[in-house]
């Protein structure tokens, strides 16, 4: 892969219920705080534009065909790419995005069963750029915990949506392409042990070293 961008991309990936929503706005603070010549630029998948937000509204309430729901991913997920990720990246900003395509292989395809082949032409078609490479985060924070844990700390508060209302084998298949994808590519991936205390995971976040 090749990539002229000046900016730098983050992802934070896990099953619903690892943890990633506890970290990721102290640590998009702790970057700000570390570059304060950057500008971060906050944002999340299904959504990220204002398209992108109607279809996450359907993408996480209606029922749906399986590929439909992926062309769905897809579309909000070009719409993002164009009006938000690209420009920043462009422009030298620091884009941190609550989930991106990494969820798709894992969700749609490790969970729902949709085959690579079909999740790779889709990845080629929204994120190739002019020069034929794919734009990819520079670097994936994978929460990674068990699918029981997960289930337990999920909100008991607010409705689950349709993700969220899946059973303990759909969470354990879409962990284990999460972990496939870290495996065949460590350069770009940070695993979690989203087991340990919030504090430690602070601490480990903290402490990472990032060529931004
Ligand atoms: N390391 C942790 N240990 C125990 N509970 C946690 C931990 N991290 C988050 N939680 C709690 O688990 C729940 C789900 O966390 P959240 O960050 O919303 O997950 P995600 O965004 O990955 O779905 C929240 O109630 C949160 O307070
Ligand atoms: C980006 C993406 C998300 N998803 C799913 C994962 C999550 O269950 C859901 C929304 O993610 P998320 O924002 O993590 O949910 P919340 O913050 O409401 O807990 O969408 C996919 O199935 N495929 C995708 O490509």
């Amino acid at each position: 892969m090749t990539d002229q961008s000046p900016g730098y991309f983050i992802s934070f990936e896990g099953i619903d219920g690892a943890g990633k929503s506890t970290h990721i706005e102290s640590f998009s603070n702790l970057i700000k705080q570390r570059h304060p010549d950057r500008d971060v630029v906050m944002t999340r998948e299904p959504g990220g534009t204002q398209l992108g937000e109607q279809l996450r509204a359907l993408l996480l309430e209606a029922p749906m065909n399986l590929e439909t729901e992926a062309l769905l991913m897809f579309a909000a997920r070009r719409e993002h790419i164009a009006q938000v990720i690209e420009p920043a990246l462009k422009a030298g900003k620091i884009v941190i995005s609550d989930r991106f395509t990494d969820a798709s292989f894992a969700y749609q395809g490790g969970g729902r069963g949709l085959s690579l082949a079909k999740l790779n032409d889709l990845e080629k078609w929204v994120q190739g750029r002019p020069d034929g490479s794919l734009l990819q985060p520079n670097l994936t924070f994978l929460f990674d915990l068990p699918g029981s844990v997960a289930e337990g700390r999920r909100s008991k508060v607010r409705a689950p949506d349709k993700f969220e209302k899946m059973d303990l084998d759909f969470f354990e298949k879409v962990r284990q392409e999460y972990l496939r994808r870290a495996k065949a590519d460590p350069n770009r991936f940070y695993l979690v042990d989203a087991t340990q205390t919030p504090e430690a995971i602070w601490h480990e976040l903290e402490s990472l070293k990032m060529k931004l």
